[in-house]
């Protein structure tokens, strides 16, 4: 599992590092890594140009050090200052290394000539948008075609969240120190991290329990249920999926394909007669219990291992009166699309729950969770609404989109790091539902499955792209050869 912890967090473990080490082994460890990373970008390091971008602050002091680590070693080392204000012992160990700082009139020239642009504009300690004098210098190393390593966090990114204001810079490797940082595994931010590589400084031991993790597909291995000897198909679990309506039927086959691949001792399908005939026409291994949406809720099935509802079920008085009764139930429960839509009106359904429950909203329907709060805002700050909405609803929340964030009350949050866009395509969504629901049912705790779920769900998207567009049933499809991939990853097969 890679961690990361916000910026005061990584404050106070410095400090407290700091205490017992020399003036500057921090700066210096820290510089020797990033040198290292820059070294390898290059052809050669001998004769290369490189531009550093720095800025006021310690950030630029890194980008100072590394500089004259790489001038040592015959590269042309260029320092473009933001402003009056450069971190004094860094520039003179630039300059003893034959480097240069070089005034705003070269600043664009030096940038688009160079073989490497190293960001030393600001770090942990930014706040805010980034001012004029530095996202000018941001718009140049974006255009300038070089590569871009980002010292610690690229410039313009919060660190915390990962909400990009106005200009940033766009990297192609991240160097980061001692911790990663949550603005690194979510959009925006992650989008213009690039790869990010991590330098220990040996502030582990210093660290308390992580903001957010992002799992590796190891962790998800470990993870994973799987028949033992003595399984048989209730002990590995039943799924109920009460998704799809005469209108969406196609919701209903996406998200019993989804369970059914994932691996599940059965799938119980619930619904209106002409709909569960074209699930049982796709997928004849499932279970379907017909019911009408007049039929009264208590007809509902009992012996189920979890449920997942809501995909394309419907808004009207019988999916709402569905929805209280699998809610008051004490089954896990994933609750999708209208489900959620639902829940925006009657919020105690949930609050006043016990049991396990996952809400999977997309940000159009987190925004009916938490009213007063826009579409727009959760997609930029996209962990503090997961988290908000976690905590208000006392369960776990998976928000989707660009970056998939998992969050639960009392519990570091998740990013999930497989996600493309190939993923934006309708019924995706009701592939995961199935796909997490399987695992709820397989007996992961909602936290665990919507890890694993979001893991698969991503790498089925990459597995199925080859090169042509990726439909929600080409995601069941590969569903089998993602499981496979981790099961490898983690030394199982
Ligand atoms: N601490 C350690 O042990 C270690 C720390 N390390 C490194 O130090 C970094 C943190 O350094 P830091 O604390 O000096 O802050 P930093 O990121 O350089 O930013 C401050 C500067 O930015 C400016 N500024 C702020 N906002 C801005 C904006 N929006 N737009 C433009 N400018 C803005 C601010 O200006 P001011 O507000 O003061 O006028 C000030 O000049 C950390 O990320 C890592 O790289 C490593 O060496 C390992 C050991
Ligand atoms: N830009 C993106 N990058 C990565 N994944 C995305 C992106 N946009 C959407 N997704 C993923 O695609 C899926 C879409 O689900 P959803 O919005 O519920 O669609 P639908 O209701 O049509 O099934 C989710 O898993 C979401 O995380
Ligand atoms: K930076």
């Amino acid at each position: 599992m890679r961690e990361a912890h916000t910026v005061d967090t990584v404050r106070r473990a410095e400090g407290a590092l700091m205490a017992r080490l020399p003036e500057g082994a921090l700066m210096r460890r820290a510089a020797a890594g990033l040198a290292a990373v820059a070294a390898r970008m290059l052809p050669r390091v001998y004769g290369a140009r490189v531009a550093l971008l720095v800025g006021g602050g310690d950030n630029g002091g890194d980008a100072l050090y590394a500089g004259a680590t790489l001038a040592r070693r015959g590269a042309a080392v260029r320092a473009v200052p933001a402003g009056p204000r450069v971190h004094e012992a860094g520039l003179a160990a630039l300059r003893a290394a034959g480097g240069r700082l070089v005034g705003a009139e070269e600043a664009e020239g030096e940038i688009s000539a160079a073989d490497l642009v190293i960001d030393g504009l600001v770090g942990i300690g930014g706040r805010g948008g980034l001012r004029a004098s530095h996202a000018v210098l941001a718009g140049y190393a974006t255009r300038s075609g070089a590569p871009v390593l980002a010292v610690d966090l690229p410039s313009g990114v919060d660190a915390d969240t990962g909400a990009v204001e106005g200009e940033a810079v766009h990297a192609d490797v991240t160097v980061t120190f001692g911790t990663h940082k949550p603005g690194l595994f979510v959009d925006p931010g992650a989008g213009h991290a690039g790869v990010v590589e991590f330098v220990d400084i040996g502030l582990g031991p210093e660290l308390p329990a992580p903001r957010l993790c992002a799992p590796r597909a190891d962790d998800i291995a470990a993870l994973l249920p799987r028949p033992g000897v003595e399984s048989d198909k209730y002990r590995r679990g039943v799924l109920a999926v009460a998704a799809g309506s005469g209108r969406y039927r196609g919701a209903a086959v996406l998200a019993v394909g989804g369970a059914l691949r994932a691996g599940v001792g059965m799938v119980r399908y619930i619904g209106q007669e002409s709909v569960a005939a074209e699930v049982i026409r796709h997928w004849p291994e499932a279970v379907a219990s017909v019911l009408e949406p007049t039929d009264p809720a208590g007809r509902l099935p009992t012996h189920v291992g979890a449920w997942v509802i809501g995909p394309g079920r419907g808004l009207h008085p019988a999916a709402e009166v569905e929805l209280e009764t699998v809610l008051a139930g004490d089954r896990p429960v994933l609750v999708d699309a209208d489900a959620i839509t639902l829940l925006g009106r009657r919020p105690h359904l949930v609050r006043d729950r016990t049991a396990p429950t996952l809400l999977t909203p997309h940000a159009g329907e987190l925004a009916r969770l938490l009213p007063g709060t826009e579409r727009d805002d959760i997609e930029a700050r996209r962990l503090e609404h997961a988290t908000r909405a976690a905590e208000e609803y006392g369960c776990t929340v998976l928000l989707k989109g660009s970056t998939t964030v998992i969050a639960e009350p009392g519990a570091p949050a998740v990013a999930n790091p497989t996600g493309t866009p190939l993923l934006a395509t309708a019924g995706s969504g009701d592939v995961l539902s199935g796909l997490s629901g399987a695992l709820l049912a397989g007996g992961l705790t909602p936290g665990a499955a919507a890890m694993c779920g979001a893991f698969l769900h991503g790498l089925a998207g990459r597995l199925a792209h080859d090169g042509a567009p990726v439909s929600a049933s080409d995601l069941i499809g590969a569903i089998p050869a993602a499981v496979r991939l981790v099961e490898e990853a983690g030394g199982r097969r």
